[in-house]
């Protein structure tokens, strides 16, 4: 007879289940309680933490609560730092956490303590959920029945999310999709991976799967696909690269759910307001703690594997993708730039990616482009 005790069934893929959920309460505004071995912390985003909220925690905690900064963050308050730090906080002062976390000139006001583990889970806590990267840590005893409702995750499940949303990617429903210019089109979405929403493999016409396959990773971009925003040249790189794939023979493009090189929407726009200020795409990221790029492209690898693609001739300007695609496994043949119409407000943008993080972009040929008129 068959086992109706349990539902063994459910026990496969729980602790990526059980991170998600922390997610939400995070993204809610909520607190999480991470454990590790005999140790609990309470963690909470510096976003959305309000006075009651602040005042519940310190009654919580059984020893000093800190706030935790990625490096980035550090550096911008005037630290040498490569590795993010710790500032304790012998009150939770919500106006000394805001100046901390988010404002532009504030300075470092308290010696800064190197991270312990159950810190860089609050950092990434934060990455996977989307939101400002500087967290609330608050030593509590897992069992004070005051944190009896508050949603419970193993640090060691927090760290090896992103790796297993990767190997856990599974395809969930393929239709055609005729494009303008490319009738030919079938789009596969797939499960997993990055961000908090699907991935979409859109395969243009058929691409001889036994040749190298022209590929293209592109990362959402909603202000710059959807809206032609003037900012970066993201829309023209995805409606050329399909365009240009219906030409000749087929090819895939892989629509990454990574607004924001990996940030979220939320970031990018705050990212942008800094930047309607004079600051330039990465700094402004630091600002807000960011590194030069969150994005991993592991899993965008694993979808092509379960796409039946081997070799690759990749379509981008970006080393990183390049290199990700060669250490998954993949063998990258061949590469192709990829550039859209340079604008007086993207110039600046596509520079910096050039200067800053190495990207294959001609930008003298952008300028000469520009000033021609083109
Ligand atoms: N944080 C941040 N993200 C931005 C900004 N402008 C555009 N983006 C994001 O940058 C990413 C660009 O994606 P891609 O064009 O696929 O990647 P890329 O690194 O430029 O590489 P290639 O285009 O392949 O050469 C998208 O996720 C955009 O949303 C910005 O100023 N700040
Ligand atoms: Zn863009």
């Amino acid at each position: 007879m068959a086992d109706v005790t349990g539902f063994p069934e459910f026990q496969s893929g729980m602790s990526l289940t059980s991170v998600e959920r922390a997610v939400s309460e995070f993204r809610a505004a909520r607190p999480v309680l991470v454990l590790c071995r005999d140790t609990a912390v309470l963690v909470a985003g510096v976003e959305g933490l309000e006075a009651p909220l602040a005042a519940a925690l310190s009654h919580a905690a059984i020893a000093t609560p800190r706030l935790v900064l990625p490096a980035a963050r550090l550096r911008r308050l005037g630290l040498e730092r490569t590795t993010p730090g710790s500032v304790a906080l012998p009150t939770i002062d919500l106006k000394r956490i805001e100046q901390l976390a988010l404002q532009i000139e504030a300075k470092v006001d308290a010696p800064v303590a190197p991270v312990v583990p159950l810190d860089e889970t609050a950092l990434e806590l934060a990455r996977i959920a989307l939101t400002v990267p500087a967290v609330l840590v608050v030593p509590v005893n897992p069992a004070d029945p005051a944190l009896g409702f508050i949603e419970r995750v193993q640090a060691v499940d927090v760290a090896s999310f992103r790796s297993q949303a990767a190997k856990h990617l599974r395809i969930v429903g393929r239709a055609p999709v005729p494009l303008e210019g490319a009738p030919e089109t079938e789009f596969v979405v797939f499960r997993g991976g990055e961000g908090l929403r699907d991935q979409v493999a859109i395969m243009i016409g058929k691409p001889d799967v036994s040749a190298p396959v022209p590929v293209r990773l592109h990362s959402a971009c909603l202000t710059g696909d959807l809206f032609g925003s003037l900012k970066c040249d993201c829309g023209d790189q995805l409606r050329d690269t399909v365009e240009w794939m219906a030409k000749n023979g087929g090819g895939i493009l892989l629509y990454l759910d990574q607004e924001g090189r990996g940030n979220g929407i939320a970031n990018k726009m705050r990212a942008y307001k800094l930047q309607s200020q004079g600051w330039d795409t990465y700094d402004a990221d630091e600002v807000l703690g960011f590194d030069l790029d969150q994005r991993r492209f592991d899993f965008a690898a694993e979808m092509l594997k379960q796409l039946g693609i081997t070799n690759v001739d990749i379509m981008t300007n970006n080393p990183v993708k390049i290199a990700a695609m060669r250490e998954a496994g993949l063998h990258v043949v061949s590469e192709r730039r990829v550039i859209g119409r340079p604008t007086r407000e993207n110039v600046r943008y596509l520079a910096s990616k050039r200067e800053r993080a190495g990207h294959f972009i001609d930008t003298d040929a952008l300028v000469a482009r520009l000033t021609a008129g083109e």
